[in-house]
């Protein structure tokens, strides 16, 4: 039977609030604390605020229950036995992590210590964080032999993040205590023991079945390098392959069958090998940033990701070009956009290489008419409605009149468009794909002009291996 923890959550965004909830899944007595009276209201009442699967499910459960909201740190800090640090690392600036809201978290959390506690950074941010948070909390007055300061960096996927926490495919802890890593240890032994998965209520549409799940214990230092890392990986793997399609363009090749080539290359791996119009949302570019500022700082030649940096901003001028040859000019095209989101099954917008298009487009003087099927009323703050700017409630909506149909963001449910209704509704049969959600020869006999990323326009694709 394993231990019920009291744990304290700060920051109730994305990653704060799966965390929070998914503690409680996991048996614990969790205290959210946001310093947003509106946030904590919505939660309180079972509003999540983000569109995340398996996120309402979870809040209905454990909400006012296992997991209670409030704005009052000092309270959760007494009575916590562990309090994770999860607020927003954003860009500053110079490309550094601005890590100025955890410095507030720690000072306040230090002003309210009464007893041994584990602070824990879920955050993502630069080395040497952790130390410095431990010298906030010391220079706030309390003694050493009172906390501990743990890395344990979160590497949920937005859109799958309740799946992401519960089934993992590492956990990472860093401690320079064994009486901290013991805590960590407790607080995630039901997944690391895979007792979870025995006992846990089904949430309907999460497999319930897995392994355990590993744990890692490292140094402070090597878990904040080990995010930064992993995402800079990520990223690198996304240029990579957008760089070769660039190369299949010009070859008259299919990427999809060489990323499938590559993929199954055990080495290398099939995931994170799709082409588009460059990685976007709230982690990649920032943390990508970041990582290259640190190195930067240290002296450390890291210009590897400068040049990750450079083709993900080409990845988008490459698409606006393609638009352009598609249509020739620009200035009065009356476009329809399906997506606003950075990625499909999300409402985030942040950094959203399809707000950077659709802002590129209407600076070349084109009539956007979007749909998203959750992110439009964020977008509306980014790019508010105008006669320039109009968003459509279906594709249907979006594509009437349109002289070409853009797909900009990968939501499943492009997958399934009704393509005759698709040439009916559009002006033109024009389809800009950035994300290779149709297939070639498809779009071809069902009468478009179908232009995608690193695929050929006329050649139908031959599947050079079957799964
Ligand atoms: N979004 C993701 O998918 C993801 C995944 C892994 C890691 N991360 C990292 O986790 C961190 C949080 O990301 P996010 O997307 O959840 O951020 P977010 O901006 O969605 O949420 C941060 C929350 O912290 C709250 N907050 C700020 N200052 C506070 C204070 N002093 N006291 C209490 N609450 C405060 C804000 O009101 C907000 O609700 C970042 O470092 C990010 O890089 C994010
Ligand atoms: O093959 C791929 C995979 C992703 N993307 C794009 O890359 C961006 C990021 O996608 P994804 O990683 O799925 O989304 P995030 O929710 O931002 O998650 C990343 O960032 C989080 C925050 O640090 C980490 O926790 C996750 O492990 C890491 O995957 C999006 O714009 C995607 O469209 C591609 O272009 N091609």
């Amino acid at each position: 039977m394993s231990k019920s923890i009291k744990i304290a959550v700060v920051g109730s965004g994305y990653v704060g609030l799966v965390a929070a909830v998914c503690f409680a899944e996991l048996g614990h007595q969790v205290i959210c604390v946001d310093n947003d009276q509106r946030k904590v209201d919505a939660l309180r009442g079972g509003d999540t605020l983000i569109h995340e699967e398996h996120l309402p499910e979870l809040l209905a459960r454990h909400g006012n229950k296992g997991v209670v909201f409030t704005t009052d740190l000092a309270e959760a800090t007494a009575q916590a036995a562990a309090i994770f640090i999860a607020v927003g690392t954003p860009q500053s600036e110079t490309g550094d992590a601005d890590l100025s809201y955890v410095e507030a978290v720690a000072s306040e959390i230090a002003r309210h210590v009464d007893s041994y506690k584990v602070i824990v950074e879920k955050s993502t941010v630069p080395v040497y964080t952790n130390e410095w948070i431990r010298r906030v909390i010391e220079r706030n007055g309390v003694s050493r032999e009172m906390f501990d300061v743990v890395s344990n960096p979160e590497f949920l996927r937005e859109g799958t993040a309740v799946e992401d926490f519960l089934h993992p495919d590492r956990i990472v802890v860093g401690a320079d205590s064994e009486r901290a890593a013991k805590v960590l240890g407790d607080i995630y032994s039901p997944l690391t023991e895979g007792t979870y998965y025995k006992t846990a209520e089904p949430i309907p549409g999460i497999c319930t079945e897995d392994a355990p799940a590993p744990i890692l214990f490292t140094s402070t230092k090597s878990a904040e390098i080990i995010k930064h890392a992993s995402n800079a990986f990520l990223a690198v793997k996304i240029s990579f392959i957008n760089a070769v399609s660039n190369l299949c363009e010009a070859a008259d090749a299919n990427v999809e069958q060489v990323s499938r080539g590559i993929g199954l290359d055990s080495r290398i791996g099939p995931k994170f090998l799709r082409p588009g119009i460059g990685y976007g949302g709230s982690c990649f570019p920032k943390d990508v940033a970041a990582f290259r500022s640190v190195a930067e700082q240290m002296g450390v030649d890291f210009n590897l990701l400068t040049e990750v940096e450079r083709i993900n901003a080409t990845q988008k001028k490459r698409f606006l070009a393609k638009v352009r040859s598609a249509l020739w000019t620009l200035r009065g095209k009356r476009l329809a956009v399906l997506g606003l989101a950075f990625k499909g099954e999300t409402d985030d917008i942040r950094e959203s290489p399809a707000i950077d298009l659709c802002e590129m487009l209407l600076g070349e003087g084109c009539q956007l008419v979007a749909y998203d099927p959750a992110a439009i009323e964020r977008a509306k703050l980014e790019l508010p409605p105008s006669a320039q700017m109009q968003y459509a409630d279906s594709v249907e909506g979006a594509a009437k009149d349109a002289d070409a149909l853009l797909v900009l963001t990968d939501w499943a449910e492009f997958k399934s468009i009704d393509l005759e209704m698709l040439q009916r509704t559009l002006r033109y049969p024009i389809v800009i794909d950035g994300r290779n959600m149709f297939d070639p020869k498809t779009m071809s006999e069902a009468g478009f002009t179908y232009l995608s990323v690193g695929r050929p326009v006329a050649n139908p694709a031959r599947e050079v291996v079957k799964a």
